[in-house]
């Protein structure tokens, strides 16, 4: 099959066409159909990038794929399929994370228009600031179950990704998740803490022993437990979940009697949590409810049955010693990353959630449950995603064919409104937020926090994680001094010290960039002393991003619930570098080296 344009479009888009150049970011669900018909139109000239490869569970809606292209490059065969379509289009392929030094800001200049078929905001958030940054069009697209949308991004013209806050992601206390779990997913977040603590990136945000700092068990609380823990083992030196568990070999009876009887005894001992909950009841590896009981009878597929408590204690056997063997097939130091997709994954953290489950007096859920709720999914639909990408394309002419004004948002609603809608589209772009944290013309935010005990280390991870920033450097307004460098070693060695300690006070102003994004935002410090944490406000007094959140409990491809009808205001949804930049007369031209500070600011002095 070979698409051929000329005739179809009028002269103007025939020529715009044959003449641009498309970005698409993500070869997934929403992706793979962007690709097929940009093709199908006769668009020329196109990059495709996805970092991941494909997995059996996309086959029954990307379309590109197919069973033998299980486990490849999903950008190299979405760019083959592709091209069996139309083998005149240029398709370039890259197996590969958008958030790479590779693709900086005169990587994206070099095309006419960016499709975002991603799932995730922090990619989202990074390629809207490319886009930004480059002032090249950006359509972001998204569906959730039948819901889905499309909008524009043009520096100055409309909203950015990040022009309003989006709807805070769930998060659940850490004090609920630790000792008084009352749902299924409590249970589930839970559990995907303690893969983490035993095989992935070690967070001590993420500690699954009981909290004994909960409010809620003050007093003498926990008490009992602790000595009995200290006579036990004679000292009281706190190891590591990941540290005891390799010194017992991830034996799986050990790590079962600790996980779900010794720790649960010592919650049992925090009297005052039970005052007026059902206490957890602990295990025993050796007398486990369901021994020697046949599988009950179940029609459906294996995965929506629901396991006793003793099969999850076998499937919590077998998976741990698999996954202690694929950790130690890795290189020293490095870990494994949680994949709902991964067999041996998914089935710790079914039987364990299960498990935490039972002794909470939970309803247990089945592994195909699980798996939805703990990657956050709503069931992908291939309808949808098409419809989607059908629109996503129709919006990419739209800008070619010069009419960048009409190009507003569209809603795909996952029913028919009252008047029949189907497809709602905004009746005019939304104007950019002057205020926006990210596109406004001078960004500004207020760090709130207690100076006293927040690190430069904290003030890292609230740089990160609060303003998704890849690799931020900081500065001292008006001064110069280096607070915070992303280069290697430059600042590591102030990384415990407080914001005080390194004369930092209430008021002072920090001017935070990301190099890579092309992304500078002025941050002002409030103290505030009852602050044990820190939270970033903007003028739009909307709250932003605390302290790392699970994430979101929305659609596969991430699409915001659409809100009804067209009036709806725009609410939704290092290494070394070498980049070369173009000049004004177009020619490339290096990329100044990183800009040095005069001082890394070490002392402990008032430096505002
Ligand atoms: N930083 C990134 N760089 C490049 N591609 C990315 C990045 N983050 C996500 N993606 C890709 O975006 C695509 C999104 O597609 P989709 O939402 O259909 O997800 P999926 O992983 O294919 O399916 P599911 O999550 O439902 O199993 C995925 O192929 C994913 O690999
Ligand atoms: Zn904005």
């Amino acid at each position: 099959m070979v698409a051929r344009i000329a005739g179809v479009f009028d002269e103007k888009l025939t020529e715009a066409i044959a003449n641009s150049k498309i970005l698409v970011v993500g070869a997934g669900g929403i992706g793979c159909e962007i690709l097929k018909n940009l093709v199908l139109t006769g668009f020329p000239q196109i990059e495709i990038i996805d970092l991941d490869t494909i997995d059996v569970s996309n086959l029954n809606r990307q379309f590109l794929f197919h069973k033998e292209h299980v486990g490849k490059s999903k950008a190299q065969v979405a760019k083959d399929s592709a091209l069996s379509f139309n083998p005149n289009v240029n398709i370039v392929a890259h197996h590969d994370s958008v958030i790479s030094n590779d693709y900086g800001v005169s990587y994206f200049k070099q095309f006419n228009i960016v499709m975002n078929a991603l799932d995730n905001r922090v990619a989202r958030n990074h390629v809207n600031r490319m886009c930004l940054a480059a002032n090249v069009p950006l359509i972001e697209t998204g569906t959730a179950g039948y819901a889905g949308q499309v909008e524009l991004i043009k520096k100055g013209l409309t909203q950015c990704y990040e022009c309003q806050p989006k709807a805070p992601q769930k998060t659940f206390p850490g004090c609920t998740i630790r000792n008084t779990p009352s749902e299924p997913i409590h249970c589930i977040v839970w559990a995907k803490h303690l893969f983490n603590q035993l095989f992935g990136e070690e967070d001590p945000d993420q500690d699954v022993s009981p909290d004994t700092e909960d409010p809620e068990a003050a007093g003498t609380a926990g008490k009992t437990a602790l000595s009995s823990q200290q006579t036990e083992s004679g000292n009281i030196e706190r190891k590591s979940t990941r540290t005891w568990a390799a010194e017992t070999n991830y034996n799986p009876e050990k790590l079962f009697t600790k996980l779900f009887g010794d720790d649960i005894k010592y919650l049992l001992s925090m009297e005052n949590l039970w005052k007026k909950r059902r206490p957890p009841t602990p295990l025993s590896w050796d007398n486990l409810p369901g021994k020697g009981d046949a599988p009950k009878q179940h029609s459906g597929l294996p995965d929506q049955r629901v396991w006793s408590v003793n099969e999850c204690a076998e499937v919590f056997a077998a998976s741990c010693q698999a996954l202690q063997t694929e950790l130690k097939g890795r290189p020293e130091g490095d870990h494994l990353v949680w994949d709902k997709d991964d067999k041996s994954a998914m089935d710790f953290v079914t039987a364990c959630a299960n498990i935490r489950a039972y002794i909470f007096s939970i309803p247990l859920k089945s592994r195909f449950e699980v798996k939805s709720m703990a990657g956050n999914i709503i069931p992908a639909i291939a309808t949808a995603n098409a419809i989607v990408a059908g629109l996503a394309v129709l919006r990419a002419q739209g800008i070619l064919k010069g009419e960048i004004e009409s190009c507003t948002s569209v809603y795909l609603r996952p029913k028919v409104n009252h008047r029949g809608q189907l497809f709602v589209p905004e009746r005019t772009l939304t104007a950019p937020n002057p205020k926006c944290y990210v596109c406004a013309p001078k960004p500004e935010v207020a760090l709130v926090c207690n100076l006293k005990h927040l690190t430069l280390k904290d003030l890292t991870a609230a740089f990160k994680d609060g303003l998704n920033m890849q690799a931020p450097d900081a500065t001292v307004e008006g001064k110069g001094l280096v607070v915070l460098s992303s280069e290697p070693g430059e600042t590591d060695h102030n990384n415990q010290k407080t914001l005080e300690e390194i004369g930092l006070n209430d008021g002072c102003a920090l001017l935070v960039d990301d190099f890579l994004q092309n992304y500078e935002v002025r941050v002002r410090l409030q103290q505030e002393d009852e602050e044990n944490s820190w939270r970033l406000v903007t003028d739009t007094d909307a709250p932003m991003p605390g302290p790392k959140e699970e994430e979101p409990a929305n659609g596969s491809n991430g699409a915001e619930e659409p809100k009804p009808g067209p009036s709806r205001t725009h609410h939704d949804s290092d290494s070394d570098m070498e980049i070369i930049d173009e000049d004004d007369n177009g020619e490339p031209m290096e990329k100044p080296p990183k800009r040095r500070r005069k001082e890394v600011s070490d002392e402990i002095v008032e430096i505002c």
